[in-house]
């Protein structure tokens, strides 16, 4: 469904790739700091171009038009700073036609609707935009460590989530530092350091 064969990297190449990721499988992609695991998750999701190769989501490459909407990347918690946790659930349901009301209880976030996304913790932040970004559908879900700033607790609650996705048939790649979470994928890649001259 999502293919890559490509060698991947900023300018030069930190990875050589031939992938194939199906729908209804989780993903786990592990490896050092800096070994390229954002950098690959980037540009299966089409915001990096590969230094050569393609990548493509059934025969049509990530950075058609036709992809757009295909492919969600969750990352770093992202937020408008002046507008509440609750109103960011209300504006993405009117624009994207979800009802978060499940979403919302699973992840335990009633009490923190009311406050700014500047004035919770970390973790805290984390669950909310979490809840947000799972709930859409897509054909390919993207994570870059989505167990950051979440307690044993949670991650286990994120593990049933991403079940969850995939059972639904989603195909989920996530690049993760957590054993927990990268016990719950179907396949494992690890990236190693990328030998230049090979
Ligand atoms: N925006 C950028 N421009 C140029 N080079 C970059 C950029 N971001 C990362 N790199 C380089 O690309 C390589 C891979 O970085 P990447 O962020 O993909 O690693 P990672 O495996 O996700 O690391 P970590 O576990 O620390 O998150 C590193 O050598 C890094 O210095």
């Amino acid at each position: 469904m999502l293919s890559i064969c490509a060698k991947i990297g900023y300018s030069t190449p930190i990875a050589e790739l031939e992938l194939n990721f199906n729908k209804g499988k989780i993903y786990g992609i592990c490896g050092a700091n800096g070994a390229g695991k954002s950098t690959l998750l980037r540009t299966l999701a089409g915001e990096l171009y590969p230094l050569e190769g393609t990548v493509k989501i059934g025969d049509v490459s990530v950075t058609d038009l036709k992809s757009v909407g295909k492919i969600i990347t969750i990352s770093t918690p992202d937020f408008y700073p002046d507008v509440s946790i609750g109103e960011h659930f209300k504006i993405l349901s009117k624009t994207g036609k979800v009802n978060f009301a499940d979403s919302i209880q699973r992840w335990n976030l009633e009490e923190l609707l009311r406050k700014s996304p500047n004035k919770v913790s970390s973790g805290q932040q984390q669950r909310s935009f979490l809840a947000l970004q799972l709930e859409i559908h897509s054909e390919v879900v993207v994570l870059d460590e989505p167990e950051r700033h979440l307690d044993a607790f949670w991650i286990d609650i994120l593990a049933q989530e991403l079940k969850k996705k995939a059972t639904n048939g989603t195909a989920v790649i996530l690049a993760s530092h957590s054993q927990d979470i990268l016990n719950i994928c179907d396949e494992v890649i690890h990236l190693e350091k990328y030998d230049i001259a090979s």
